[in-house]
């Protein structure tokens, strides 16, 4: 329970003098970082002034450059310090607009009292050395999260230190003025939560670091976990956990880690822009972030038409009519397991004794060395030596082969060619050279014949140049091919029948002969390239964050840990919102398991809802099984509405309404969540002339921005909005199980109000 206490006067005043101390301190620093610019300004301006030029001999030679190394490390000390102004200047503003969130009173055992004040950074008071603000990071503000008034421990660098609590205090400040403060128990205020989450939604996530719930601290400080795996219902705050953990881990490991070395896979471009702002709101700078698809086509390069995973998701949900969508269905979900992994690995064990495919090394149209040839070379190499490292030998092979073959191209004709076209300049440099290099003697026999050399040698070098870089980079081998090939097999993978396996295999192929990748082909693709050339590991990232982690394959979980093998890996996801095939977490987490091992892996559950109002979480709740575990926090708002309508003609009027009605109460971001791409697309075009501002979203759209937008509901994951409409929430349109977990989604996107349509029947989600 929480109550208004009565010492408002003396907190206002230590708010004020705390404001002051941070206002004084801004003026302090602009002042002495305008010194330091200046001064770098001189520096750079006088730079060649202050260093003693001379390179007469060796002696001045050195002193020169001890000279400009001196006045080079001056210069950068001095924009060291300047960035580190900057920061503070950055954190003072911060504190300025609200210096702290939270106060504990604590004795460690026996010792007298002491205010603990929190905030989204540290304070330090220069007279006394005492800390004013602690960082919310800071050990000791572990206990505001995790304890109420009573005994407490907390641990340190130097252990763990027992005590109590006597006071948990929580307020709202804004520019030196004290809004509000609560006392509360170990939940942190529901007052204050009330405040934050009745509020509209924002086209930018926040930051939760004032009301970060026990449960959500617990993930965000783990330290241990090689892999730690979150559950929790949505709007349990999984996302929002997941981007405070990162600056949680940006602070502690400070001396050791960057933003660079963090990095975050998320469901779709959108939701980049989305939670973009959380991490510099609390000081910090943002992670790399990309989405798996974006990674994969990063890694691929050109030689497919990759399919993206919103495409794939679209023929998923539409193309139930075509005769090979059962077979299409199956492939998908087949290469997305382990079993298809080892079915790679075993494929290339078969390859280190045939069947590698190489490309004949061509030029100008003629096979200087044909496949043939180097498969020859490649199988005559040790076959005990794995793959990578035969091709590593096959390559330095290969590249002597064509300094040989180069001195033969020099006797061609149109190399002759090319020479009769050089001007004068290109023979006198040849000259100039060859003399350098004493091949040159003047009045010889030899003089034309020698420059004529030199300058063919130069040329065929220039033309082979491109072709010594291609068989570094291993284009030599056929990797279409490799991988066609690998469908060629003909026990299929466990698991599958050899008839269902022929027909995926028939249509895999039909699509890499077009030069399309399916989306559900690229994982492996990549996998079996790098199994053969050498996995280029990613060993500088030590942190990686997948969210929405339900919706990845294992196949690509173990890619993932393949191309970081320092990372320890977070991932945050839902069973309930599984919405693509190739996900096996349809029931469980199971798939994590095997990923790094039990003892490594640590899993954590979140059951409390914050998103939504009771009242949207309960009704969505009904849709899902174990729906009935998830807690709702207490915030009410109006009963999900489901209208029935009888033609498509009602819904201008029903629409019409709903949106007046909402935009009146002032909501400002309202969605109009559709099943699909193509549904998205009509209901724009039918609505966009009545609603000037609707905005259709897709696949490409970069930026979340508040207004009424039109939204396939694969794309709304990981995003909210005040309000959300399901168009056509019928029986027609949302009826096999497998659409389940997208309708929940859909539904569970809304924090303040739902309104549900359907055009007859309603759907049975919805019974
Ligand atoms: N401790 C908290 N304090 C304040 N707000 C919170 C807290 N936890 C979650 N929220 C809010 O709840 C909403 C949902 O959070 P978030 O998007 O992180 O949930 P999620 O579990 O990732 O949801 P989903 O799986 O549905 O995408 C956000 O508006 C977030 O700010």
């Amino acid at each position: 329970m929480s109550n208004i206490p009565d010492d408002y006067e003396t907190e206002q005043q230590r708010v004020h003098e705390v404001t002051e101390l941070i206002r004084n301190r801004l003026e302090r620093i602009t002042d002495e970082n305008g010194e330091i610019k200046s001064e770098i300004v001189d520096i750079k301006r006088n730079f060649w002034e202050d260093v003693t030029v001379n390179f007469e001999d060796a002696a001045e030679t050195a002193e020169t450059y001890a000279s400009m190394k001196q006045q080079a490390e001056l210069l950068s000390e001095r924009e060291r310090s300047q960035r580190l102004l900057r920061d503070q200047v950055k954190l003072l503003h911060k504190l300025e607009m609200s210096p702290y969130f939270g106060r504990i009173d604590i004795s460690e055992d026996g010792g007298s009292v002491e205010a603990i004040y929190l905030g989204v950074g540290s304070l330090l008071d220069d007279q006394n050395d005492k800390y004013l603000v602690y960082d919310w990071r800071a050990p000791i503000s572990s206990v505001y999260y995790d304890y109420g008034p009573g005994p407490i421990t907390y641990r340190t660098p130097n252990g763990a230190i027992t005590g109590e609590m006597t006071l948990k205090r929580q307020y709202i400040i804004r520019y030196g003025k004290l809004l509000s403060m609560f006392d509360t128990g170990v939940t942190i205020g529901d007052e204050i939560l009330q405040n934050v989450l009745g509020k509209h939604s924002d086209a930018q996530m926040k930051s939760i670091v004032a009301t970060i719930q026990q449960e959500q601290n617990a993930i965000i400080r783990n330290e241990h976990a090689k892999l730690l795996v979150v559950q929790g219902p949505a709007g349990s705050g999984k996302t929002s956990a997941a981007l405070q953990r990162v600056a949680y881990l940006l602070y502690r490991f400070r001396e050791s880690l960057t933003a660079e070395q963090i990095v975050l896979f998320s469901p779709n471009p959108m939701f980049n822009s989305y939670v973009s702002t959380v991490l510099p709101e609390l000081g910090e700078q943002n992670m790399q972030q990309t989405t798996y698809g974006q990674y994969l086509e990063h890694r691929l390069g050109k030689a497919f038409e990759l399919e993206d995973q919103f495409q794939q998701m679209e023929y998923c949900l539409t193309g139930y009519d075509d005769p090979d969508y059962d077979t299409i269905i199956s492939s998908i979900k087949l290469k997305g397991t382990t079993a298809f992994m080892e079915y790679i690995d075993r494929y290339v064990q078969q390859l280190g004794h045939a069947g590698m495919q190489f490309k004949s090394i061509v030029f100008r149209g003629k096979v200087l060395i044909s496949k043939k040839k180097i498969t020859e070379m490649f199988y005559s190499l040790d076959p005990s030596l794995n793959i990578p490292i035969r091709l590593r030998e096959l390559t330095t092979q290969l590249l002597k082969e064509l300094t040989a073959l180069s001195k033969e191209e020099q006797k061609e004709s149109w190399v002759d060619e090319e020479l009769e076209l050089l001007g004068t300049e290109q023979f006198v440099e040849a000259f100039q050279q060859l003399k350098r290099k004493k091949q040159y003697h003047e009045n010889s026999f030899n003089d034309y014949e020698a420059e004529r050399n030199f300058l063919a040698a130069r040329i065929v070098q220039e033309k082979f140049k491109k072709i010594r870089r291609q068989v570094k980079l291993l284009k030599y081998i056929d990797m279409p091919m490799i991988y066609c090939a690998l469908f060629h097999q003909e026990h299929a993978p466990i698991g599958t029948t050899n008839a269902l396996w022929r027909s995926i295999a028939a249509l895999t192929e039909e699509r890499l002969i077009q030069k399309e990748m399916p989306y559900e082909d690229a994982t492996p693709y990549l996998y079996l390239k790098e199994r053969l050339e050498g996995f280029s590991t990613n060993t500088a990232v030590k942190y990686v964050f997948i969210d929405e982690g339900q919706d990845y394959s294992p196949f690509q979980l173990h890619y993932l840990k393949r191309i970081f093998p320092r990372s320890r890996m977070t991932i945050v996801g839902d069973i309930n919102q599984s919405i693509f095939v190739h996900a096996s977490t349809q029931d469980s987490f199971s798939p994590f398991e095997n990923l790094y091992g039990e003892q490594e892996t640590e899993y954590m559950t979140l059951l409390r809802s914050y998103r939504s109002t009771q009242e949207i979480i309960e009704f969505t709740a009904k849709m899902i099984e174990g729906g009935d575990q998830i807690v709702p926090f207490n915030r009410h708002g109006k009963e999900p509405v489901v209208t029935v309508l009888e033609s498509d003609d009602q819904y201008d009027k029903a629409i019409d309404e709903v949106l007046h009605g909402w935009l009146r109460e002032g909501y400002e971001s309202v969605a109009i969540i559709c099943k699909t791409a193509m549904e998205s697309a009509i209901v724009y075009e039918r609505f966009a002339d009545r609603w000037k501002t609707l905005s259709l979203i897709n696949q490409e759209t970069v930026t979340f921005e508040k207004g009424i937008m039109v939204i396939p509901a694969y794309l709304a994951k990981g995003v909210e909005f005040d309000c959300v409409l399901i168009y056509d929430a019928s029986s027609a349109n949302y009826h096999l199980e497998s659409e389940r977990k997208l309708f929940y989604t859909a539904c569970t996107r809304a924090m303040h109000e739902l309104q549900l349509f359907s055009l007859g029947q309603p759907s049975p989600f919805l019974d």
